[in-house]
This record gives C-alpha cells, structure tokens and sequence, in this order.
C-alpha cells in the first residue's frame, strides 16, 4: 500500500462529499454581469435546484470523480518522491515539492476541468437555447472537443492552470508542513486527528486564496464560447476585460463556496494520507527512526508527512 492507494481512498470519500459546491463558483466566476442570474453563493444554490433540481448540483460530476483519484494519486506520489531527491525536510523544499506535484498533476487537472466547467455551464442562463445540452458526460464533452479543436482545445486554460496550481500547490503542502509542526501532532496526542484536520483545511483555504484570482480567469477562458460566443483572446484580454467590466471584485467571484469545499476536502485529504501513511506503514517510519540516532528521530509532523513518508 502506498501514498497512491491512501489518496485514492481519500479523494473517492472527498468527491462525493464536495462535488456540489465547484458547481456555485464556476456559474458565479462565468456569468455575465449585465444580466447576473445569481446574487451570490446560496442563491446560485437555490436557482440550480429550482431550475435544474437536485441533479443541476451534479452536473459534471464525473469528471472530478474520474481525475480526482489519479490527481491525488501523482500529487502525493510526486511530492513525496521530489521530497526525497530533496533531501533535507525544509519548508523551501515542502514548498518547491508541492510545486512540483501541482505542475505535473496539470496534465490531467486542465482537460478534467474543462470538461467540469463546460457540463455546469451547458443548459444554464436565460437563453437556455443558446446553451443547448451538447454533451452527454465528461467523456462525450471531451471527445468533442478533441474532434473539433484537437489537443489544443482539450488543453484550453492549461497555461493559467499551471500559473494556478504551481504555486497553488507549493503554498498547500508548505502550510500543512508548518501547521502540523507548530500544532505538535503527536501519535499520543489525544488531539491528533482534530490537528490534522484543522491543519489540513486551513492549507486547503490558504492555497485557493493564494491563487484565487487567476483561478477566476482560469474558468472563464474554459467556458469561453459556450453557447457559440467567443468574448476573449487572449489571457490578457480576458483579465483586461474582467476588470474593466466588473472591477477588482471580479477576483471574488465565486470565493465563498470554493473556500467553504476546500476546507472539508482538503481536512479529509491530508488527515485521511497522513494516517493512512502512518498505521500502514509503521515499520518503515520506525525503521527510518531506528536509523537516525535517537536524537534526530523526526517527530510526527515529519514520519506522518504525506511528502516524507
Ligand atoms: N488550486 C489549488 N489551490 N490547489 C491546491 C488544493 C487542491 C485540492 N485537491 C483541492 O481541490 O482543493
């Protein structure tokens, strides 16, 4: 059993629990602020409910729950190696791990949520014609795509995702390093789980909101041209235009439900891997321990650590 096998089981229990959340900030991020179809967060809620029903929420789902898995499974994979060629456990390195982990992991994450967005966004609007239904599911909507644009239109957004999940990623594992070292979590400490739980949403906060903006930017270059209109060039055009229209807040769009889903999840992530590393694997940490003199045995937050496990 590995880290794969450890985020695997935390994202398939994350998803579920999620997935109704991402559906708020991409219709708030997208919508067009002539005409606004919601006011905010529980609004948007409650006119997907009403105008689509409960399924409204899950549209899209099966995109996350199909890259999800894989996403985890190369983030933690990815971290956890670069860690070791690092070396040393030092925050620049967690840092410059994370980095890693959230370039590579762009190759599945970008199509993933192209493929999210464009399935939210069909059928929703006052002109419901103009988005007529096009796809069956992810899998029909990226096809399609493929068929139309090739590689280039199912990699529609990669560039902002990268400038997104790059440093997004660094920030979440560089956090999490420092909130479980400082909250001292200990395998006897009573308080371990709530620990890990409250380390693990506060770094899921701290790194959407350390690239929340171009996350917004990031969703309306995706959904540009849904129901045939194409409104920006260009990653600069469509920041100029953002801001021209709607003001600094633009990068607001959508803020609340995405940190209100990335607390739970991210809690659920890091706590579910880090346990999952640690009771799975207590030989290798003991044996990495037995290795170091007493001394230098590292504490919990290090042999528990996700990236150094
Ligand atoms: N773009 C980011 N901030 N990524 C880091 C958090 C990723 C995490 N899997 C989530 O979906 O919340």
């Amino acid at each position: 059993m590995t880290q794969k096998n450890s985020s695997t089981i935390s994202t398939l229990t994350t998803t579920n629990i999620q997935h109704p959340l991402p559906s708020a900030p991409v219709r708030l991020q997208v919508q067009s602020v002539d005409k606004p179809l919601y006011r905010g967060t529980f609004h948007c809620f409650q006119s997907i409910i009403r105008q689509e029903s409960m399924f409204g929420l899950y549209k899209g789902i099966g995109s996350p729950m199909m890259g999800l898995t894989f996403i985890n499974a190369i983030v933690f994979g990815v971290q956890g190696n670069t860690m070791r060629m690092l070396g040393e456990d030092t925050p620049m390195n967690q840092f410059l791990a994370g980095a890693a982990a959230g370039t590579i992991q762009c190759v599945i994450c970008c199509p993933m949520e192209l493929a999210k967005t464009r399935m939210q966004m069909q059928g929703t609007g006052e002109k419901k014609s103009s988005s007529r239904k096009v796809y069956k599911n992810s899998l029909d909507c990226l096809a399609r795509i493929y068929q139309r644009e090739g590689l280039r239109g199912v990699n529609r957004g990669m560039v902002t995702t990268l400038i997104r999940e790059t440093p997004g990623f660094g920030v979440y594992f560089l956090a999490y390093d420092l909130l479980t070292r400082s909250l001292g979590c200990e395998p006897e400490d009573p308080y371990m789980i709530p620990k890990l739980l409250f380390a693990g949403g506060m770094s899921g906060i701290a790194s959407w909101l350390s690239t929340y903006p171009v996350d917004v930017i990031k969703s309306r270059l995706q959904a540009d041209g849904v129901g045939g209109k194409y409104q920006y060039s260009s990653i600069m055009d469509c920041t100029r235009k953002s801001i021209q229209r709607e003001g600094w807040r633009v990068f607001t769009r959508g803020l609340t439900s995405t940190l209100l889903r990335a607390f739970p999840v991210n809690a659920a992530t890091f706590a579910t891997v880090t346990l999952f590393l640690l009771h799975v694997r207590p030989d290798e940490g003991s044996k990495d321990c037995e290795a170091a003199p007493a001394s230098h045995q590292a504490p919990l937050q290090q042999q528990a650590q996700p990236s150094s496990l």
